[in-house]
Order: C-alpha cells, then sequence, then structure tokens
C-alpha cells in the first residue's frame, strides 16, 4: 500500500528530511562563504578572472537558494544554477591551476553524492569528473593522470556505495515509522499531520471529507474463530478499503478494528459513494478471503471538513456518525450534517442510504 502521500520517493530524494536539511543548508552556506568567497577574491587578485566570475555565481545562485528554503519551505531551482556553477568552476580550477586544482575536485564530488539527490549528483559529478579529465592531460604526465582519474572513481564509488545503504535503510526506517505494522495502514501520528494539513486546506476553502471505519462485532470473531482469524479479517479489509479508494486517499488504523479514511479534494457525496461501494464488498471479499467468517459487516460515519474547525472536533463528528451507525443497527454508512447553530449543536445525524 504506497499512497502518492508518503511516497515520497525517499530513494530520488536528498539525504536528509526538511527538518535536518535546514541545519545542513546552513552548514554548508557558511562552509562554502568561508572557503569560496575568499577563493573568489584572491582569483580576481591573480587575473582568474573567469574562475572568480564562476564563483561568485555560485555563491550568489547558492545563497538565493538556500535562503529560499529556510525561509519558503521549498527550493526555487532544485539546486541546479548552484551545481551548474559549482562544476564548471571545477572544471577552471584544475586548467588554471593543474594538480593542486585536483585537489578541491575530491571533497566537492564526495559532497555532491552525499546532499545532492542521486540523478543530479550523477550529471554533476559527470560534468566535473570528465572536465576535470580532459582539462588535467595538458598539465600531467599520462600515469599521473591515470592516477588521478582511478583515485576519483575509487572515492565517488565508495561515496555512492555508503550513502545508497543509508538511503534504503532511511527508506525502511521512514516505512517502519508511519505505519501500522500488522496492515501496513499509516499510523495515528501520521493521520494527526495528514488531518493538520486537510484542515489548513479547509481553511483555504477546499473541501474533504473522512470517514471512520469499524468492523461490526469484531469481538467475536476474535472469541468464535481466534486471534489469527481476527488479524486476517483486519488485514483483508484494510486491502478491501485501499483497492476501492484512490491512490490519493490515505487509510490510517486509528486502533483495533477501527479505521480512518481521508479522502483527498472530495466532496460528501463522493465519499459516500465509495464507503458504500467497499460496504457492499466487503462481505463478498472477505467471503472470498476468510472462509471460515460467515459474514463481517462496516459500519462507517463520514463527516465532511468545514472551514476553521479543529481536526479534533472534525473526527469527533465523524466518530458520532460511526455511533450512529452502530445505534441503527449497523452495516450502513452515516453521514453527520451541520446544523445550522454549529458549534452549539454540533451536528445532527442524518441517516445515508443503507
Ligand atoms: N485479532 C485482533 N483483534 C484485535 C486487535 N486489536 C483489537 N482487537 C480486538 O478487537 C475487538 C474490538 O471490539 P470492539 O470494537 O470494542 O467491539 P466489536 O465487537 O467490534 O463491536 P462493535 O464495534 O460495537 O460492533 C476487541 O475484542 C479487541 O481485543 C488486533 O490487532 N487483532
Amino acid at each position: 500500500m504506497d499512497r502518492q502521500y508518503f511516497s515520497v520517493k525517499p530513494q530520488d530524494e536528498g539525504l536528509f528530511d526538511i527538518n535536518s536539511r535546514q541545519r545542513v543548508l546552513k552548514f554548508i552556506l557558511i562552509v562554502s562563504l568561508i572557503t569560496f568567497l575568499p577563493l573568489s577574491i584572491k582569483n580576481f587578485v591573480i587575473g582568474e578572472t573567469l574562475l572568480a566570475c564562476f564563483l561568485v555565481a555560485f555563491e550568489l545562485v547558492l545563497l538565493i537558494e538556500i535562503i529560499a528554503v529556510l525561509r519558503l519551505k521549498h527550493s526555487l531551482w532544485r539546486y541546479k544554477p548552484s551545481l551548474f556553477f559549482l562544476s564548471i568552476s571545477m572544471v577552471l580550477t584544475v586548467d588554471s591551476f593543474g594538480t593542486l586544482g585536483t585537489y578541491w575536485v575530491f571533497p566537492v564530488v564526495v559532497t555532491v553524492v552525499f546532499l545532492v539527490p542521486r540523478k543530479l549528483a550523477l550529471i554533476t559529478n559527470g560534468v566535473i569528473i570528465v572536465g576535470s579529465i580532459f582539462t588535467i592531460i595538458p598539465h600531467q604526465e599520462p600515469t599521473v593522470t591515470l592516477r588521478f582519474v582511478l583515485a576519483l572513481l575509487f572515492s565517488v564509488s565508495i561515496a555512492h556505495c555508503v550513502v545508497e545503504t543509508l538511503r534504503q535503510l532511511q527508506s525502511k526506517l521512514s516505512y517502519l515509522s508511519t505505519r501500522d505494522s500488522l496492515t501496513g495502514a499509516l499510523n495515528r501520528h501520521q493521520m494527526e499531520i495528514s488531518l493538520q494539513a486537510a484542515t489548513r486546506k479547509a481553511a483555504l476553502g477546499q473541501q474533504t471529507c473522512i470517514a471512520i471505519i469499524d468492523i461490526d462485532y469484531f469481538k467475536k470473531v476474535n472469541d468464535l474463530h481466534g486471534h489469527d482469524v481476527g488479524d486476517q479479517v483486519i488485514k483483508s479489509v484494510v486491502e478491501l478499503v485501499n483497492s476501492n479508494s484512490r491512490q490519493t486517499d490515505l487509510l490510517f488504523r486509528l486502533g483495533g478494528d477501527e479505521f480512518l479514511l481521508l479522502f483527498d479534494n472530495t466532496k460528501q457525496e463522493s465519499a459516500l459513494t465509495v464507503t458504500q461501494n467497499i460496504r457492499n464488498k466487503t462481505i463478498a471479499g472477505l467471503a472470498i478471503q476468510c472462509p471460515q467468517i460467515a459474514e463481517v459487516t462496516l459500519s462507517i460515519g463520514i463527516a465532511q471538513s468545514i472551514a476553521n474547525e479543529t481536526s479534533e472536533v472534525w473526527v469527533k463528528r465523524a466518530d458520532m456518525a460511526l455511533y450512529a451507525a452502530k445505534k441503527a443497527g449497523r452495516n450502513q454508512v452515516k453521514v453527520s450534517v451541520i446544523s445550522e447553530y454549529y458549534p452549539d449543536k454540533l451536528v445532527n445525524i442524518q441517516s445515508a442510504a443503507k
């Protein structure tokens, strides 16, 4: 169950999440100012004007990009211009200073592997490595150039292996820390984050819905057939909900046999159709996957978002609709309708089609 929201392609991203990335970016900015700014001034003074200009351009673009990330929380150009100026600066450094210039290439290519998303790192390092090999040839004996090439490839390969291992570990950890281990549904912490985001969107006028889904008389399933069959029923319900909702809808396990489905930008009528469909398919679907279970049904409570409502109240309304569905005899969907006296008379529970 790789829902779009959480398949943020960690493998393709830089190694750091947005919070640690902010700390790393500040550090990079300080280090690059301390190292590259004096270098640019020195190159202006000794007459290496082209190299000095590229270093200044790199510093400037990086400065703008990092400030944008820190302030706006997103990158302006995904670091492409700064990486372009950096790669050209490296090639020009080797061209101007020969072997001395190659000393800069090693830390730069390794840093690029660690900090830049995989594809961009490959392109940047490709330009730096190929460019510096061609420019070092006139400065060096072929055997020395060969050593330089081998040492460079060795450094990049080792860095690449380490980063790939870390990315895979990061990806596994991120999966484990966001999911419920039995069903693979997202956990409560993720639910709080997603509901906060949804309420912010609701405040801006985008309406969406949540549905709380609960298996009816689930205790009896455990009591009659055992805990393992109970687990299988829970997993089957999750599979059914996932296969009957969109990739952009998110399913969270609230606990036990209760789940919350957050619809992406969906009106109440559509949420009702989807949940009715899930409810209808549950009985047939479970009969195939858990043949020992005669019948398992679902009760569902739906609530549409309201501008400036807290996520707690929104969930509470869905929960009240679910309670009404249980009270009305189970195996049905109920929708929470806002009374005109909201929030004093919080909700009316309106019966939906059985
Ligand atoms: N097999 C299994 N059972 C669980 C799990 N988590 C909670 N339960 C059981 O699920 C049952 C939940 O029952 P309730 O929701 O309180 O009640 P119910 O029998 O479903 O009845 P209604 O919800 O009122 O229709 C309890 O017996 C829990 O012990 C789990 O991970 N696996």
